[in-house]
């Protein structure tokens, strides 16, 4: 049957990682109709998967992500996949923080596709010779030490997309780094008031903005890939991303620990935020499109496209117990530290990517954080009580 998939996937990188799932696809004798909305983040595409729905005309599947699931799922239009589930065991297979985030009311109604790690810092290495840095800055005054020398050397020191969703990124690295797992905790999923207008929020604002002090004058607007071909190209020397920048280093060739380094942005090593894309189905009639449906999903958690995919993608595998043989250190070591950090109570969902708070309160923080790293005239002080202000929002 055809099945209609709605996702935000366009960067070289991420379309190379799609178009295998649609291989995958067609030789299940399946039509893949590709939807796809451009926009880094996914905010574009989230706005028009609603007027889809809205109009009466959803796709087979979309890219829906953490807590929205369950709203979506609370409207009553997703499709249930528990067949499938059960048929692949899928309890037995995915950790259970993921396997409760693709559940409503105990019922699967989405298909986890990776597990992307968003606390990295990505770094060109020729770059950081020829500034004088070495060794990779593990605090966040170890890298503002080295990013002095890279900007008296002449290179770009952060590269850096100005758009909300890309400030929210950086924010919650800095957040992490300057606070630690249990301020991250308080602050960014229980939205607790006592820590957003805490001194250590202040702290972490004071950092977030000097990192702003570090990026160039063409930064706002710039598509995230771009910013990662700046440090590809050794225009810059860093970028705060999640993996999927590495992708785009994986598409243009280049290797970890020769071209570039993966390492934790600086002050969260001990802490892993994670983002994990997923599709929902959505509720048809025709029984050929629920078959190809339920192709979909069984496939997603196959471990041929569990492999093929992420190996393109930069993330890692969902599924437990693949073989990493094939992966680059960078996903050895996220899977490595997947675990480690989920042992020590330090795996966080990222805000950033919609895993930890409902889709309006992220919205509204990631908007006053913006507009904080984005206007030099609001205070600290200010910043923190516009932040604070937008997580009261429920
Ligand atoms: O578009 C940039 C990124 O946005 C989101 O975080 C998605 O989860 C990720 O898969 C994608 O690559």
């Amino acid at each position: 049957g055809e099945v209609e998939v709605l996702h935000w996937w366009t960067s070289g990188g991420e379309a190379k990682s799609v178009g295998e799932l649609k291989k995958i696809m067609q030789t299940k004798g399946n039509t893949w109709k590709d939807f796809a909305v451009a926009g880094g983040g996914g905010d574009n595409a989230m706005t028009v998967l609603k007027s889809r729905v809205v109009a009466g005309n959803p796709p087979a599947a979309a890219q829906i992500k953490g807590p929205a699931i369950q709203e979506w799922a609370a409207e009553g239009v997703l499709a249930n996949l528990d067949p499938v589930a059960k048929a692949e065991k899928w309890d037995s297979l995915l950790p259970k923080v993921v396997a409760d985030g693709m559940k409503y009311k105990g019922n699967y109604v989405a298909a986890p596709v990776n597990v992307h790690r968003v606390n990295w810092m990505w770094a060109n290495e020729a770059v950081l010779k020829k500034s004088g840095v070495t060794g990779v800055p593990m605090t966040w005054d170890e890298f503002f030490a080295a990013a002095d020398k890279i900007k008296k050397a002449g290179f770009i020191p952060v590269a850096h997309g100005g758009q909300n969703w890309q400030d929210f990124t950086t924010f919650e690295s800095v957040v992490l780094g300057v606070g630690g797992p249990k301020f991250y905790q308080d602050a960014l999923i229980k939205l607790d008031q006592k820590a957003l207008t805490s001194p250590t929020m202040t702290k972490s604002l004071e950092t977030f903005r000097k990192v702003k002090g570090y990026t160039d004058a063409a930064s706002p607007g710039r598509d995230w890939n771009l910013a990662t071909a700046m440090v590809i190209q050794e225009k810059a020397a860093f970028q705060f991303m999640g993996d999927w920048a590495k992708g785009e280093f994986t598409a243009a060739g280049k290797v970890p620990g020769k071209d570039y380094i993966c390492a934790a942005a600086p002050g969260t090593a001990n802490a892993y935020t994670f983002n994990v894309d997923s599709f929902a189905m959505f509720k048809l009639k025709d029984a050929a499109a629920q078959k190809a449906q339920a192709d979909l999903a069984a496939a997603i958690m196959g471990t041929e496209f569990q492999e093929v995919f992420n190996l393109n993608k930069g993330s890692i595998p969902v599924r437990l117990n693949m073989d990493m043989a094939k992966f680059d250190d960078c996903a050895k070591l996220s899977s490595k530290d997947f675990v480690a950090s989920s042992k020590a109570g330090t795996l966080l969902p990222s805000i950033a990517h919609g895993m930890a708070v409902k889709p309006a309160a992220e919205g509204a923080i990631k908007d006053a954080v913006s507009q904080f790293w984005n206007d030099d005239k609001i205070s600290v002080a200010d910043g923190v009580k516009s932040i604070a202000k937008a997580a009261a929002i429920q």
